[in-house]
């Protein structure tokens, strides 16, 4: 049943660990309305029931499709995989629904693509690499750094059950940065790696380190270097709770613009 002035939601990959999150969250904001859940793993149990929420009427499918026609959802919230993203947002194009997307490793040529199918539809979406609002001004706060320290080392680290590295938020700090800071080369021209990887990836000369362990969440240093001196600028997401309230506001603003937004920092003044 449509919930008078609520956003319908969909989320996907809602048996994840921020799908999981996600919903909880969904549930539980009275601007928003959970109409359907979509995991890959699950099917046709209340998805209240399976964490624990308590009975929600809204049951788990595995076929995106179906659910966006059943339930005529304004928006979907996507936190599956890198290799299964694309074909959700063209399905949701598909059936008009607005697209608001967490998960990483999405190539630019694709958020070009989706750009120009939601500006002919006439509705809006969002990718956001970080939804942590202390990630968004410790990538801010490294690009406006980068201007006087432009020696630029950005290392990540992750729980060991991520699929892509480097993370989507080091690759959007690196793209701040690079908006910022003169074009230079970095370290010693003749340094040579003795072991393959040593020095990190290379993002337009800065350098990119990915860090795997168990004990972590989310977590990304960037080292700025000057002469004579450093700055470092740290966020640690100590859980997956530190996502939702840029999750949340999303869901709703993108109910008011047009076209592809790419990055939180530009749904925030
Ligand atoms: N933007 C941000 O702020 C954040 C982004 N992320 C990103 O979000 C993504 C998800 O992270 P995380 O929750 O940790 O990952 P998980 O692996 O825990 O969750 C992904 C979920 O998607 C499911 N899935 C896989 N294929 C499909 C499909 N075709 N249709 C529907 N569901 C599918 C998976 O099922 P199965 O387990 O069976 O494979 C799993 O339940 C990653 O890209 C991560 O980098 C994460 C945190 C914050
Ligand atoms: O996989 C994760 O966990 C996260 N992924 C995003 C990324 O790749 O930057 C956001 C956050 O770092 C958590």
């Amino acid at each position: 049943m449509t919930e008078k002035g609520k956003v319908r939601v969909v989320v996907v990959g809602a048996n994840g660990r921020m799908g999981r999150e996600v919903v909880r969250t969904v549930v539980k904001d009275p601007g928003l309305q959970l109409v359907g859940a979509v995991d890959r793993s699950v099917e046709k149990e209340d998805v209240g029931v399976v964490l624990g929420l308590g009975e929600t009427g809204v049951y788990f499918s595995d076929k995106l499709g179906e659910t966006l026609l059943k339930s005529e959802a304004d928006v979907i919230i996507d936190f599956t995989t890198p290799n299964v993203v694309r074909d959700n947002i063209y399905t949701s194009l598909e059936y008009g629904v607005r697209p608001v997307v967490g998960t990483t490793g999405i190539p630019q040529e694709d958020l070009q693509a989706w750009d120009r199918i939601l500006q002919d539809k006439g509705i809006g979406g969002l990718v956001a690499p970080n939804f942590a609002i202390g990630a968004i001004l410790m990538m801010k706060f490294a690009a406006q750094a980068a201007r006087y320290l432009p020696h630029v080392e950005i290392i990540e680290m992750h729980h060991d059950q991520k699929l892509d590295a480097p993370s989507g938020t080091a690759i959007k700090t690196a793209e701040m940065i690079v908006k910022e800071r003169q074009r230079m080369v970095q370290g010693h021209p003749d340094e040579e790696e003795k072991l393959a990887g040593a020095r990190g990836a290379d993002f337009e000369g800065m350098k990119i380190h990915s860090v795997r362990l168990p004990g972590y969440v989310a977590h990304q240093e960037v080292i700025l270097g000057g002469i004579g001196q450093t700055l470092t600028i740290r966020h640690d997401s100590i859980s997956r709770e530190s996502f939702m309230p840029g999750v949340a506001m999303a869901a709703k603003k993108v109910m008011e613009f047009t076209g592809l937004v790419y990055g939180l920092e530009n749904l925030i003044d």
